[in-house]
């Protein structure tokens, strides 16, 4: 089995996915997405946002990282493409799904899911300029605001010849909304020859077994169970002992302190805020915590904050 972790834009950066793969068995990541637009992006773009690929694509702990790519220009995709395989990219994907509204509006993201057509031209013109030996992926919703395209976006993606298919089992009009209808991607995976990955409401251990038992899928993709628990992914392939609060604060502590002594740039504190909106799920003790943070507005005093409360858990 493959446990994948999902591209989470504002929340999932190389910081991120260094302290996740060191203390979990992934078998894949997949970065932010590169919004590509008009022109082939500089080297930097790439760097900046998979600072990996300075390490053969791999996170500092040896797992490989992919960069996923979002825009609506075939051509455009396919040379950006192919400059994130020639910097050291673990394949490529495709992003069909953000339901981001300034995304959408210029025709990228979730938006796309309207005409398989385009999801096609897309994936085939990325496949046709990267060497056959990479893989090239996609990442779709269930469709736009129904689900009727499901199947046909399914099939445009592996007919342009992609390697392997995640599938977000909703659509952008369900959001982000209990449930996630994994029926749909049973009948993908039955119809389609390539890989099919299932994404969606997976929080815990039993989630990913009724989650592999209802799709047949042999890999999943995690994304906002995998960091309100972050030791999801170990606890699901080997059976680990889910995270203590005591031990997610540490990490935490660590990831913000980590921060601190590098690179000092004033987004982190609304990254570690985004963290910890999706640990309430899994410690209670998370949310007073959170409301606290709310008014710090610098990575030095959530780090102070952090740090108070570790003293008193030892208490
Ligand atoms: C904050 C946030 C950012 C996301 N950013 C991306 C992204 O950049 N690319 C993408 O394909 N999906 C993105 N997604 C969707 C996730 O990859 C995933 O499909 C979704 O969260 C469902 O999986 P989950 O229930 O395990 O969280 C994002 C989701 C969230 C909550």
């Amino acid at each position: 089995m493959r446990v994948i972790l999902a591209p989470m834009e504002g929340v999932v950066d190389a910081l991120m996915r260094d302290i996740l793969s060191t203390i979990n068995p992934y078998d894949l990541l997949v970065t932010e997405f590169v919004r590509v637009v008009d022109q082939l992006l500089p080297e930097k773009v790439f760097l900046k946002l998979c600072p990996e690929l300075l390490n053969n694509g791999n996170t500092p702990s040896g797992t490989p990282v992919r960069v996923q790519l979002l825009g609506q220009e075939p051509q455009c995709m396919g040379e950006n493409a192919l400059r994130a395989i020639e910097l050291g990219s673990h394949g490529v994907d495709a992003n069909f799904g953000c339901p981001a509204k300034i995304v959408n509006r210029s025709k990228g993201g979730a938006v796309l899911l309207q005409y398989p057509e385009s999801v096609h031209d897309i994936v085939k013109a990325m496949r046709q300029a990267v060497p056959k030996e990479h893989a090239v992926t996609a990442k779709i919703r269930l469709g736009y605001e129904d689900k009727s395209l499901f199947m046909e976006n399914a099939i445009a993606v592996y007919e342009a010849g992609a390697t392997e298919l995640a599938i977000h089992a909703r659509s952008k009009v369900d959001g982000y909304k209990p449930p996630a209808y994994w029926e749909y991607i049973t009948e993908v995976r039955k119809r389609l020859p390539i890989p099919v990955i299932a994404n969606g409401e997976i929080w815990n251990r039993d989630d990913a077994k009724r989650c592999i038992d209802v799709t047949g899928c042999d890999s999943i993709m995690i994304g906002r169970g995998a960091i309100s628990l972050p030791n999801l992914a170990d606890t699901i392939k080997t059976g680990a002992t889910p995270y203590t609060w005591a031990q997610t604060l540490g990490l935490m502590l660590s990831y913000t302190q980590r921060e601190l002594n590098g690179r000092k740039s004033d987004y982190y504190p609304a990254r570690i805020k985004q963290w910890f909106t999706y640990l309430n799920r899994q410690y209670p003790e998370a949310d007073t915590l959170f409301r606290e943070l709310r008014v710090f507005k610098t990575t030095e005093e959530i780090v102070a904050v952090l740090e108070a409360a570790q003293r008193n858990l030892a208490d």
